[in-house]
């Protein structure tokens, strides 16, 4: 009985707290958006570019959108350190991948990493926010349209995403995007799984 109306109480006030990793290769600007999301949805300021090295470990960071709690992940994106973001895919409800869009001549580790990431079965239903950074404040960045063909994103057809232009520097289309983000998390298929693994199931009918 106890435990009916505990896992009812947990069901109706706590809130929903979300895992959003944070991938993309070496240099694409995952942390230098992560910085400029705290300082967006919180009191904090966010470190500035300049003091921002290459991650190596892993970097977290907390926001509320709406209610809703975001925690990220930022992983290292250097090629070895790759093998890393896979330990994090199982609790992860969502993912932000970043793109250098003023860097043509990495698109294609950018895409290929990118497409790993879509294959791995414990990242089935994750809903994907693909962000071509670095858009407004570089003239050599591409445009969001050319970039979209090369990643060939039409065949993402069945996967819940979402593909914008972003600037970590100035913060353009950032409030947007973790706005959607929030929105198809809090429907996601995937989030009910996880919800059912972690035991907060909805009151009985
Ligand atoms: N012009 C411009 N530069 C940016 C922007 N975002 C990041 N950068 C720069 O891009 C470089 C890499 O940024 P990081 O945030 O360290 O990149 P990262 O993806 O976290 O890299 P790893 O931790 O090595 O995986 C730094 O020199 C940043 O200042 C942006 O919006 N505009
Ligand atoms: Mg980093």
């Amino acid at each position: 009985m106890f435990s009916l109306f505990y896992g009812l109480w947990k069901y109706m006030f706590s809130k929903t707290e979300f895992h959003v990793l944070i991938l993309g290769i070496d240099k694409a600007g995952k942390t230098t958006f992560l910085e400029k999301l705290k300082s967006t949805y919180s009191n904090l300021e966010g470190l500035p570019p300049d003091r921002i090295v290459p991650t190596v470990g892993l970097n977290i960071g907390r926001i509320e959108v709406s209610n809703t709690k975001l925690v990220f992940w930022d992983l290292g994106g250097q090629p070895g350190l790759r093998s890393i973001w896979e330990k994090y895919y199982e609790e992860a409800h969502a993912v932000i991948y970043v793109i250098d869009a003023a860097c043509p001549s990495r698109f294609e580790d950018s895409k290929s990493a990118l497409e790993k990431v879509l294959r791995n079965e414990d990242l089935q239903g994750a809903p994907v926010l693909i962000l071509a950074n670095k858009q407004q404040d570089l003239d050599e960045a591409v445009s969001r349209e050319e970039l979209a063909r090369y990643l060939d994103l039409k065949k993402l057809d069945e996967r819940v995403y979402m593909f914008e232009a972003v600037s970590a520097y100035d913060g353009l289309g950032i409030k947007q995007s973790v706005e959607w983000l929030v929105e198809v998390m809090e429907r996601s298929k995937r989030t009910e799984m996880l919800r059912a693994r972690a035991g907060l199931t909805g009151p009985p009918a």
